[in-house]
């Protein structure tokens, strides 16, 4: 029966003084009995298919006013009428209408509702991977708790009656677009509770469940109407949290951001955002709700320059594209990670630089020159590892938020001094700037001016020192061994490596830069950087 009757959007356009038969089957959305300055009966009454909605009069002389006193909301129609026009506004005859078979009904569902844009199953699908990077295990557990208690209707639940998202899996679409959102924007902000602000971005309207009847004509029930879905879902939140056994503070705190999701009082949150996630969540979902209105104020349309009033926007939106002929290109932003070196060391740089070129993962590599320089730093601590995180720790003072910060403390071991220059490589001469590598090298010759062949083991090691934009930290070690040879040979690399002989025979200052970065101490602790960073 699809071919014989027309989407109401059709139906509206009809040419005004055609006076056209028309057919349209749609649902009842609310029905109002009013009184004529005649004194007669008529009845009000919306209806809405998936294209459109028409508010049509139908007085007690005609067929469909018995049809309709017996109807109710959510009631499914076949309109039988003609299309006119009241001083320029549809305003249509109505003949008679037919309620809907429940077997229609069935086979016209996806005419007569609108269904959120994206696929159904796909969305939940990605929303059960966001729940599963969730981090801490009893957070993630309440989540899912609480969603299996509630049960189908969440996925299949519409978001609001007007206001936005307001279409079958609407709470579903705004739930997800909350928790992409909350994942895309947390390296931000590093000092937002990842758990925390995931499970609320799922979460927060959860109470809308129970707050909507599920029907085809959403309404608010009566428990929805006593108490909101802010309280609402606070509740079943609340049941899950001490179901998973959720600690105290945990628990409290994921409360509190259901309780404040709304944003203000006056809107209906029931406290004020007080915890860096609550304000988080809080911001995602009044950003998602009025581009969610936008979206259905351009779909909806008009005939004017500007839509009708947007309620949540208080305002009408301009319906024209911009006129821009790039407006399909998309804005090339790298997706992978930034990383700044804290070094003051070009050559460490370059060889850095390089060796993520080579192996690296989807990321950006840049030098503390691009924030401003590395601040002066006391290398005072007694381990490679110890000087690595304070050189780390000087550069991620002034990174951005959303950057991990890398430092190199390497040195040379030699097994005659005791293990000396190691952690003083860099000033083992006492010489800073240019001079300093020179002054180094002929330090160390002379030190072991003495020592003989056999006896001149020695090793490079490097430590990388790595600072997350969450604040993880972690450290990588790598070493390559050798011995010091008697006089400088080859023009590559820096520091002591024309005084480093491999096993091979010849120093690291002679093998070219990428053979070098194949088994240098830092390529190897490198490596296992990159592993790492692989996971994140
Ligand atoms: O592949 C290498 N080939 C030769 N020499 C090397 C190498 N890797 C470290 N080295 C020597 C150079 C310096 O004498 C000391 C590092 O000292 P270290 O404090 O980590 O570096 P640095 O002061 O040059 O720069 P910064 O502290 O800003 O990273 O070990
Ligand atoms: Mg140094």
């Amino acid at each position: 029966m699809n071919s014989d009757f027309q989407k109401i959007s059709e139906i509206k356009s009809l040419p005004e003084g055609s006076r056209a038969q028309f057919c349209a089957c749609a649902i009842l959305k609310s029905l109002q009995k009013r009184l004529a300055k005649n004194g007669s009966e008529f009845l009000v009454a919306d209806f809405a298919d998936n294209s459109g909605s028409m508010t049509l009069m139908v007085f007690a002389d005609s067929l469909a006013y018995i049809s309709l006193t017996r109807a109710s909301a959510g009631d499914a129609f076949k309109i039988f009428g003609v299309a006119d026009f009241y001083n320029g506004r549809f305003s249509p005859k109505i003949d008679s209408m037919e309620k809907l078979s429940e077997e229609e009904l069935q086979s016209l569902l996806g005419e007569l509702v609108e269904v959120a844009p994206e696929n159904a199953d796909a969305m939940r699908a990605e929303l059960f991977s966001i729940i599963e990077k969730i981090p801490n295990p009893d957070v993630r557990e309440t989540v899912k708790y609480a969603l299996n208690d509630v049960g189908e209707v969440f996925f299949r639940s519409t978001a609001a009656i007007k206001m936005h998202h307001a279409y079958v899996c609407g709470l579903l679409e705004h739930s997800l677009h909350l928790a992409r959102l909350a994942v895309k924007l947390l390296p931000m902000y590093p000092f937002v509770n990842p758990s925390l602000a995931i499970a609320g971005a799922v979460l927060h309207d959860i109470g809308k469940t129970i707050e909507y009847s599920q029907g085809l004509a959403t309404e608010k029930t009566k428990i929805g109407i006593l108490q909101g879905h802010v309280v609402l879902g606070f509740r079943i939140v609340r049941k899950a949290a001490l179901k998973c056994k959720l600690n105290e503070d945990l628990t409290g705190r994921l409360e509190h951001i259901i309780l404040s999701h709304q944003g203000e009082l006056q809107w209906g949150a029931a406290a004020v955002a007080a915890t860096p996630e609550a304000v988080f969540v809080s911001m995602l979902d009044y950003l998602d709700a009025r581009m969610g209105a936008v979206y259905s104020a351009l779909k909806t349309g008009g005939d004017g320059e500007f839509t009708d009033l947007v309620p949540a926007l208080q305002t009408r939106i301009l319906q024209s594209k911009p006129d821009d002929e790039f407006a399909g290109a998309k804005v090339e932003v790298s997706s992978g990670k930034k990383i700044f070196i804290a070094t003051s060391n070009a050559h460490k740089v370059k060889e850095i630089k390089a060796m993520f070129e080579e192996w690296g993962v989807d990321c950006d590599v840049g030098g503390a020159d691009e924030i401003g320089g590395m601040p002066e730093c006391d290398e005072n601590a007694d381990t490679f590892e110890g000087n690595a995180f304070i050189k780390a720790d000087a550069l991620k003072k002034i990174a951005p938020a959303d950057a991990y910060v890398l430092a190199d403390d390497s040195g040379i071991v030699v097994d005659a001094l005791g293990g000396n220059p190691g952690i003083h490589s860099a000033r083992y001469a006492g010489v800073k700037g240019e001079g300093a590598d020179k002054a180094n090298n002929e330090k160390l010759l002379k030190a072991l001016e003495n020592i003989p062949d056999g006896e001149r083991s020695a090793r490079f090691v490097c430590v990388l020192a790595l600072v997350c934009p969450n604040g993880e930290r972690k450290s990588f070690e790598g070493r390559v061994e050798g011995f010091i040879n008697h006089g400088a040979k080859g023009k590559n690399g820096f520091g002591y490596d024309p005084l480093f002989e491999l096993p091979e025979g010849m120093t690291t200052a002679e093998l070219p830069e990428a053979c070098k970065n194949e088994i240098s101490h830092r390529a190897r602790a490198l490596k296992e950087l990159i592993k790492f960073l692989k996971t994140q």
